[in-house]
């Protein structure tokens, strides 16, 4: 199973990312976040960094400043994370491949909250809805995706944490689980925010991928 691991702030731990079998490394590009990447990374370091596929999360930001910083870092894909309409999500995706993350409540009807969104992005991502807009720690329900259509690839987000590789893998087999295509973890690796524990995250892949 690819897992991308989100919220990297240092030089160090980025170099270090790819040797763990982890596929993807996610940078959060919005300030407000306790993980902004320019706490300890510059767009010099994102962009020579060659060994991992790299993935700017954005939230509302102007289309422009996307754009700007996916030449900047040369990044692979932009994770869309606020309330980013499929006229925004489009214009986006003519230049880069677009990853729209949803924040799923428990009355939410998740074919519904895709609908709009199904020819305008390449991947969805779930995550669960909290008071901001991403790095809650916390699970949402994984079985209101049980019986739904997905018709994309999604990233599986929201608190996941270590002991959690057998759940994970359960979900793997089930249907919809076709379009699974890649678990992200963030901030249940932590040391503190944007310092990740690399020790659980080499832990985790090694599990997961181990069944
Ligand atoms: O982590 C953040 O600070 C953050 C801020 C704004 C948007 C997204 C953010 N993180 C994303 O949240 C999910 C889930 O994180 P967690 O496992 O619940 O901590 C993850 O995809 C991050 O990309």
């Amino acid at each position: 199973m690819r897992v991308k691991v989100c919220g990297m702030t240092l030089p160090e731990q980025l170099e270090q990312l790819g040797s763990l079998g982890v596929t993807f490394a996610g940078f959060i590009f919005y300030p407000k976040s306790p993980r902004y990447v320019f706490k300890g990374l510059t767009t010099s370091q994102i962009r020579k960094e060659n060994n991992i596929n790299k993935v700017g999360v954005f939230v509302n930001a102007p289309i422009e400043e996307v754009l700007h910083m996916v030449d900047e870092c040369r990044l692979h894909m932009v994770q869309l994370h606020g309330d980013e309409s499929p006229k925004y999500c489009e214009k986006i995706a003519d230049y880069v491949s677009v990853v729209k993350a949803f924040r799923i409540s428990e009355s939410d009807n998740i074919e519904w909250m895709i609908r709009n969104y199904m020819d305008v992005c390449d991947m969805f991502m779930f995550d669960t809805m909290g008071a901001g807009y991403g790095g809650t720690g916390v699970k949402f329900n994984w079985n209101m995706l049980k019986d739904a259509t997905i018709g994309k690839p999604f990233f599986l987000s929201g608190g996941i944490e270590p002991g959690d590789e057998d759940r994970l893998n359960e979900f793997a087999a089930l249907p919809v689980a076709k379009a699974l295509f890649a678990v992200d973890i963030n901030s249940k690796f932590e040391i503190s925010p944007g310092i990740k524990d690399m020790a659980k995250v080499k832990d985790f892949v090694t599990k997961l991928n181990s069944k």
